[in-house]
């Protein structure tokens, strides 16, 4: 090569180098001075790093196993009210926060960057769009309304029925103890399909509760905390071929098999809508075609199309929603009745009297008339973690003033629901289990911090099947047994925080099961009037 040749050759190169370093190093300089001196959030308090990356939440998802929700307690013990924690998100302490964010008049919409991490994008639960929910909402909320709740009250009682007998058929005292919440997460499991898919997988009859479909369940859990920060995680799960799973991760075979089967019957039922062949009862799909049929969904709004896709995600979603979150809310609720002998013998005496005779089943229209049972179900929704996360929502058009500060169009808010329940100006001594704080003249100030089903436009949809199987499972269980904690309930325990709680196993106490327990023997309570020669 001649030395101009060269010459000219390196000057290339150089230029090649300047542009490439130029077009790297602006737009991170232009980021760097949006962050600094730009960003309309600059003036919130919070971890430096959290105002340039939303991997400081990932480290805590991920990393720390669940652990966001516990450093956000630190962060508003560190920062107040308010913390920044991520590059566009804010975090709220405030009770006013709550109101202005999950009001039913707010404009503020579910942050696509949270519900876009579920593998279901066509449910009513992921939708972002107004305009999609308000045509969706109507055709789902018939399914769950008190009135479907009642005339399908049997299918959740039988659930109910098989819990208790086989409890008591395979963990009396003599036995080995019971892992309660196996049982009641198994209980949840099956009144969900039951109820919606009018067919039982009757995971509440699997030896010691133990099945592996719930443990399929935990596997996936960690993998909502991977999809959140990681996308191509979602985009893995919706594309492997079903066949293709098992084989890579063994322990997501029967999950799988549950997607699966979800997606059959909806086949099964788009064919002929009309038919009810080898369904208990009208299934939500069958209910969901009915109104979409009727006129009253995409034909009127012309939103969405009524595809197998849409039936499957809603199926899917009900039975995440629908399971994990009572069974939570009435294992914590069984802990701490257990662990204090005054809340049981108030509780027990109440059933007691009101439902004296046990063999006939009490109708949840007569257990939700019982105060002391209502309260000890209310203290049992604010101290459990049906759904853990901080429910994010974008900020809409204009701007918005929540708890006194401006927020900008666009930033991502949110107040998790234990910083309402745990709150010590509403609920004085929050981490105690106090029914009778429900039961005080004033009492009914606090109903509108008892968030546990959310607020708002987006609250639950399920709220009127949750209220049931909660009365029938406590009112059930604590009526008909009479349990022996064999483990220390009046330790503290940890909810790992995947959107809906997973507990820690060691601070629960237990040996070999997947997920925590409080591990009881069971007897049949002795009547009280019981006569004997
Ligand atoms: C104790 C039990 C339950 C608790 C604590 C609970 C809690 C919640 C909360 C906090 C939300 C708001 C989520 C958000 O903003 O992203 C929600 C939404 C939802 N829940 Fe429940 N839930 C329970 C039971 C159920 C049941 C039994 C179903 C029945 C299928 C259900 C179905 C749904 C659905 C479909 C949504 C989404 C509603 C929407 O996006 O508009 N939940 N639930």
């Amino acid at each position: 090569m001649d030395s101009t040749s060269w010459l000219s050759a390196s000057s290339f190169h150089a230029n090649t180098i300047l542009v490439a370093s130029t077009c790297t190093l602006l737009p991170c300089l232009a980021y760097v001075i949006f962050q600094r001196l730009l960003n309309p959030l600059i003036r919130f308090p919070g971890p430096t790093l959290a105002k340039w990356t939303s991997y400081y939440m990932a480290y805590y998802d991920i990393w720390k196993g669940g652990g966001w929700i516990e450093q956000l307690q630190e962060l508003h013990q560190l920062y107040g009210p308010v913390v920044r924690v991520g590059p566009n998100q804010l975090h709220f302490n405030d009770p006013q926060a709550y109101a202005d964010i999950y009001s039913s008049t707010s404009k503020f919409t579910k942050d696509p960057d949270l519900y876009g991490l579920f593998p279901a994008d066509d449910s009513l639960f992921t939708q972002t769009d107004p305009r999609k929910v308000s045509a969706r909402k109507p055709l789902v909320a018939p399914f769950f309304s008190r009135q479907m709740v009642l005339t399908l009250e049997e299918t959740i009682q039988s659930t109910v029925d098989t819990l208790i007998r086989q409890l008591l058929k395979n963990h009396s005292s003599s036995q080995a103890p019971a892992n309660l919440n196996l049982a009641l997460r198994s209980a949840t499991f099956d009144i969900i399909t039951t109820y919606c898919f009018a067919k039982s997988i009757n995971t509440v009859s699997y030896p010691n509760f133990h099945n592996d479909i719930l443990v399929s369940m935990d596997t996936m859990l960690p993998a909502i905390s991977l999809a959140k920060h990681f996308r191509i995680v979602k985009l893995i799960i919706l594309n492997t071929p079903h066949w293709l799973t098992p084989i890579l991760v063994p322990s997501m075979k029967h999950a799988v098999d549950q997607l699966k089967d979800v997606e059959d019957m909806v086949e099964r039922v788009m064919k002929d809508s009309n038919s009810e062949t080898g369904f208990s009862h009208r299934t939500v799909f069958h209910s969901l075609l009915d109104g979409a049929q009727s006129g009253g969904y995409g034909a009127r709004r012309k939103t969405h199309a009524i595809t197998k896709r849409w039936l499957a995600d809603e199926g899917a979603i009900f039975r995440f929603a629908g399971s994990d979150t009572g069974s939570s809310t009435c294992v914590i609720g069984c802990r701490y009745v257990l662990a204090d002998g005054e809340v049981l013998g108030k509780l027990v005496k109440e059933l007691d009297e009101a439902w004296p005779d046990k063999s006939v089943p009490a109708r949840f229209e007569l257990l939700e008339k019982l105060p002391y049972l209502t309260a000890v179900i209310k203290e049992s929704l604010r101290l459990s973690p049906g759904v853990t996360s901080p429910l994010a929502r974008i900020v809409g058009a204009g701007g918005a003033t929540i708890a006194g500060h401006f927020v900008p169009e666009g930033t991502s808010v949110a107040m998790a629901n234990s910083f309402v329940h745990l709150n010590p100006d509403i609920f004085a001594d929050p981490g105690r289990f106090k029914p009778e704080r429900w039961l005080q003249p004033d009492s009914i100030s606090l109903e509108k911090h008892l968030v546990a089903f959310g607020k708002g436009s987006r609250s639950c949809i399920g709220t009127n099947l949750a209220w049931c199987e909660l009365y029938l499972i406590m009112g059930n269980i604590f009526r008909k047994l009479d349990l022996t904690p064999t483990t220390d309930v009046r330790s503290p325990y940890r909810a790992r925080d995947y959107f809906v709680p997973l507990f820690d196993e060691d601070i629960l106490h237990h040996d070999s099961d997947s997920r925590g327990a409080v591990k009881i023997d069971v007897m049949a309570k002795k009547e009280r009037f019981e006569f004997v020669n």
